[in-house]
């Protein structure tokens, strides 16, 4: 088992993890000799798979397709493989550890199965989404091939952020990752921390806005026995010397108090904490990715976050746009948890062209979390296999109907913020005009930017503190016209 040597400790878990699937799996080391083949694999080839661990493929399976994955270092999908008296489709892809070869793993199905599947898909295709899904694919497959699993996107700006985990995930850098609520950022560091060297260790997240801030030092570098009234015998560990070894997740970081951040710092500087009410050092290994929906450039401005912090947990920064604004996105996201619920319930259900039409124009302020929400309660809900608006929630009704009420008004924002014009009546007086004329610069400037003040800021081509000042003069006048 040469390569498993990272999950040492799990090998009992991850063999029931892959005993768990339907899939059959099989796994070689780098000589091709058999170390795993899970359950499914060993019922479906009717074989006994402790009698095949430790032999080798070119012996049992000759011309198989895990050889070939092996042999070239490519992967190998849809091969069709005729052994054992069954004929199969095998998937199969080459195993690196490091950037060194170290195996290869292969899932196969047999013709029964295949049948299975093409009488589920026949049913589907009245759906006019696998036509969608069909002619959309290749976009998804862009993807690192280890993330098609996770994050679905073919959104190209999505796409091009997400093409630099795979570069990022094995180094130690830090990573902050951007994004309003709901965008997918947690899971996007789970991606990280599967695709680094850390896969195996912990991965711990923790949520600095859901915990209050008199529990949230303790929670996060843990206290020793007696630290406090309540505390328990023989103390405990906090998240960070859970994630040793492993990776941290601080999701909502500009929550953190700035004595917390202080703390914090000093802990990722030193590589060693200290108990709540302890004295002694603990040595740390930790891999620290953090997220946020706040603008901490003015929350450094504002003196509510540490700049020394900032430099610290910011070595990269990933920026996720909202649904609103990868709209192409809402019909993958639509067509994979249609699919998903499909499993869930062992129904099949397809959105009517109205409740589509919704979904594509909402502007769903709480992104992908909402969409899926707000899916399941229709899928749940619809009396026969079509989804009506009426079976959706009611607020995203609601909402939907408000947002559209609002457009006019918006357009006629939007016209007068970016447009500044003057007509012969009125006033000419300079500082007047001047002052419109900056408002409608920086709106502009925010807009371009989706609201990155500092790509704002280098648009404007003025300094930090000239564009906070005009953003504290006419804040009144520029939450209007964004809002
Ligand atoms: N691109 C995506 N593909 C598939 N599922 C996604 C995608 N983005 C988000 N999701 C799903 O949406 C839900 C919300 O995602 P997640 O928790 O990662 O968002 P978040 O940005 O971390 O939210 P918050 O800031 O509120 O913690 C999860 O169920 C997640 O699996």
């Amino acid at each position: 088992m040469s390569f498993l040597f990272a999950f040492e400790e799990d090998q009992t878990f991850l063999s029931s993890i892959f005993d768990a699937i339907h899939d059959c799996v099989k796994i070689v080391d780098k000589d091709g000799n058999f170390i795993f083949i899970n359950l499914s694999a060993e019922r479906n080839m009717n074989i006994d798979r402790e009698e095949w661990i430790g032999k080798n493929a070119k012996e049992l399976l000759p011309n198989s397709v895990i050889l070939d994955a092996l042999h070239t270092g490519i992967p190998q999908f849809h091969k069709h493989s005729f052994v054992l008296n069954k004929n199969f489709i095998v998937h199969a892809s080459p195993l690196t550890l490091n950037g060194d070869l170290v195996g290869a793993i292969s899932t196969h199905k047999d013709g029964s199965e295949i049948e299975k599947l093409k009488e589920s898909f026949d049913h589907f295709t009245i759906n006019k989404y696998i036509n969608y899904l069909e002619n959309e694919l290749h976009l998804i497959q862009m993807l690192p091939l280890e993330m098609k699993d996770f994050v679905i996107s073919k959104d190209s700006t999505l796409i091009h952020e997400l093409s630099k985990i795979k570069k990022l995930a094995p180094t130690d850098i830090s990573i902050l990752i951007r994004g309003e609520s709901g965008v997918g950022k947690e899971v996007i560091a789970k991606n990280i921390h599967q695709l680094s060297n850390r896969m195996g260790k912990p991965y711990i997240p923790i949520n600095c806005a859901a915990i209050p801030e008199a529990l949230l030092e303790s929670e996060l570098f843990g206290y020793e026995e007696g630290a406090f009234t309540g505390a328990k015998k023989n103390g405990k560990k906090g998240k960070f010397e859970l994630a040793n070894k492993g990776t941290i997740f601080l999701d909502e970081i500009g929550d953190m108090s700035y004595h917390l951040q202080a703390k914090m710092l000093r802990v990722l500087q030193q590589k060693e904490l200290v108990r709540v009410g302890g004295s002694e050092a603990i040595p740390l290994d930790v891999r620290v990715i953090a997220a946020t929906n706040q603008d901490l450039e003015s929350m450094i401005i504002n003196n509510t976050f540490r700049e020394d912090l900032y430099y610290r947990i910011n070595g990269l920064t990933f920026t996720i746009p909202p649904l609103r604004e990868r709209k192409m996105d809402i019909d993958v996201l639509i067509l994979h948890y249609l699919k998903e619920f499909s499993y869930k319930y062992n129904k099949q259900k397809r959105l009517s062209q109205e409740a589509h039409h919704l979904l594509l124009n909402h502007s769903l302020l709480g992104n992908v979390r909402e969409l899926i929400n707000v899916l399941e309660h229709g899928f749940v809900l619809a009396e026969n296999d079509e989804i009506q608006i009426s079976d959706l929630p009611k607020s995203c009704i609601e909402g939907y109907m408000a947002q559209e009420e609002d457009i006019p008004q918006r357009r006629s924002k939007e016209i007068e913020a970016s447009s500044f014009t003057l007509s012969d009546s009125d006033s000419l007086d300079f500082m007047e005009n001047m002052s419109k004329l900056e408002v409608a610069l920086i709106v502009k400037a925010l807009k371009r930017s989706n609201n990155n003040r500092s790509k704002a800021i280098k648009m404007l081509g003025i300094s930090r503190q000239s564009f906070y000042d005009r953003l504290k003069k006419y804040e009144k006048e520029i939450s209007y016209y964004l809002k």
